[in-house]
């Protein structure tokens, strides 16, 4: 579908201008609630971002993933409803003092993008080889979250804005969209066109929360170890925490 270009430099690393188009994406990616515009996604476009996610590592090469597409309005409408049940239940979880902004909070766009799109993990189709998972199984269920990072940036290189929906009962969702017992849905995500993609996360803007320092969640050597003194000082230049 892409051409793969030989590389310039030496030493395979991207020319200026393709290192910074691939950060640009990670930088201004958002999850996107409520910008969505109504217009269709053209199928090509969607394919390649569903070649984006297909191209994700897995472990043992497994690709456990499947994508649901979800376009109907009253399907939606019905996931909609889950969310609005779910956010119920989340609501008596919050810190009190929280509870009233929680309720302000937009944390979906189902409706509003033009199309939704259920990323799941077929756990089944590793079985018997379980090369990668025999000590840690759930390295499965972590390959589809890169699957769905993937989607994510190649949507923002395009211009198209997802947003992930996890308020939901699983198990309700997949009796909705006939999800089968040992496949689990991974993420439920709303894609679509927007009007912008804001500057800052919507939790940010909102005051419920801020990016943590980098240099901070550094550690040298151990879980406990102090030290990197310079690593994390570089961490903190201009540009390194956009
Ligand atoms: C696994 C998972 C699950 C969710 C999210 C993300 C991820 C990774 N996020 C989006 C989340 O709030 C957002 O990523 C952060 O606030 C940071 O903002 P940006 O993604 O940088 O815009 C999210 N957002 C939302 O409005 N409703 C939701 O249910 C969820 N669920």
């Amino acid at each position: 579908m892409h051409a793969v270009r030989t590389p310039a430099s030496p030493d395979n690393s991207f020319e200026d201008f393709e290192r910074d188009a691939v950060y640009r994406a990670i930088f201004t990616r958002r999850d996107v609630r409520s910008h969505f515009r109504p217009d269709p996604i053209d199928d090509a476009v969607l394919a390649r971002l569903l070649t984006a996610a297909h191209h994700a590592p897995s472990v043992g090469f497994m690709q456990p993933w499947n994508f649901v597409v979800v376009r109907d309005m009253g399907r939606r409408e019905a996931v909609r409803d889950l969310f609005l049940a779910a956010r119920n239940e989340e609501l008596p979880h919050i810190a009190g003092e929280r509870q009233a902004l929680y309720r302000k909070l937009k944390l979906e766009g189902i409706c509003e993008s033009a199309l939704n799109l259920c990323i799941t993990c077929d756990r089944r189709r590793s079985e018997g080889s379980p090369l990668g998972r025999w000590h840690n199984p759930q390295m499965d269920l972590f390959s589809t979250v890169c699957a769905v990072q993937n989607f994510w940036l190649a949507a923002r290189a395009e211009g198209i804005g997802v947003g992930w929906v996890s308020i939901l009962d699983a198990d309700a969702l997949k009796r909705l969209l006939d999800i089968p017992e040992p496949v689990v849905p991974i993420a439920y995500l709303c894609v679509g066109h927007v009007r912008e993609f804001a500057a800052r996360p919507d939790l940010e803007h909102s005051g419920w929360a801020s990016r943590l320092p980098l240099a901070d969640l550094i550690m040298s050597e151990t879980y406990a170890g102090a030290g990197e003194e310079a690593l994390k000082a570089a961490c903190v230049a201009p540009g390194a925490d956009r």
